[in-house]
């Protein structure tokens, strides 16, 4: 792990994971894409190809700012609609344990994310080194929390041991943040994360959360950039290095 990179390794580590990850889209792919900074050079790598005329996708964002960015670049986007499947989603993540367990939510595109990586057949995770943990729980779990709800959610969490915070809109402060839907979001300090499983099911019993940051069993797989090393890393598989696949493992 490496985790006192400075800024300027970790962006170059994004970007690399980010190219590898270009390299496993097909002609002919629907792409789901994901959200933050690692996914943001993946959308940009993606557009350039496109534009060079050596792949042809489309694609659906998982928040308005990546939708903003892949129509920037010339990325034919596809409206929800009944029937739908990706091929691949392509996101980052906030934190990555054995098996694949995340957390992600960290930019708070956390609902429309768990969105299609259900409807992918699919999901790709690209990641700086910085996000590997031997268990999830130290970068605050989020939530997406309706309005109404607030105060429940928030005895409920704390009493879950979450120390619960509500995110703050950084530049509007001290208005809360809100996500593309309008809903709050809300941290939780839990620390450690022994049975994220277990914590999961405790949080889908709350009313009021719409849906929490724990992606359990939905990465297929993970692109990890360590230096120079760009590992590929599966469910129940020894790391391997990336250079062994030219196509999705
Ligand atoms: O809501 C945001 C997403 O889950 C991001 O994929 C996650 O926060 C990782 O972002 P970044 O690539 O900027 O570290």
């Amino acid at each position: 792990m490496a985790a006192s990179l400075n800024q300027a390794q970790t962006d170059k580590e994004k970007q690399r994971a980010a190219a590898q990850a270009l390299r496993w889209v097909s002609d002919g792919m629907l792409v789901g894409l994901g959200s933050g900074s690692t996914a943001a050079y993946f959308i940009q790598l993606l557009g350039d190809a496109l534009r060079a005329g050596q792949l042809r996708v489309q694609a659906t964002a998982t928040s308005l700012a990546s939708e903003a960015l892949a129509r920037s670049v010339g990325i034919a986007l596809v409206e929800p609609r009944r029937g739908l499947r990706f091929d691949l989603t392509v996101d980052g993540a906030d934190e990555i344990a054995p098996q694949l367990a995340l957390v992600k939510g960290g930019g708070g595109a956390l609902l429309r994310e768990k969105v299609l990586a259900t409807a992918s057949d699919y999901l790709l995770i690209i990641t700086d080194s910085s996000k590997l943990v031997p268990q999830l729980g130290r970068f605050p779990l989020p939530l997406e929390v309706v309005p109404f709800a607030l105060p429940w959610v928030l005895d409920a969490v704390a009493q879950l041991g979450g120390a619960p915070t509500v995110r703050i809109d950084q530049k509007n402060a001290p208005q809360p943040a809100l996500s593309d839907q309008g809903n709050l979001l809300v941290d939780c300090h839990f620390n450690s994360i022994p049975d994220p499983a277990g914590l999961a099911v405790q949080l889908q019993a709350i009313p009021g959360i719409v849906e929490h940051g724990l992606f359990l069993g939905l990465a297929r797989a993970a692109i990890v950039a360590q230096g120079e090393e760009l590992l590929v890393l599966r469910p129940d598989v020894e790391p391997t290095d990336a250079a062994d696949f030219t196509k999705l493992p």
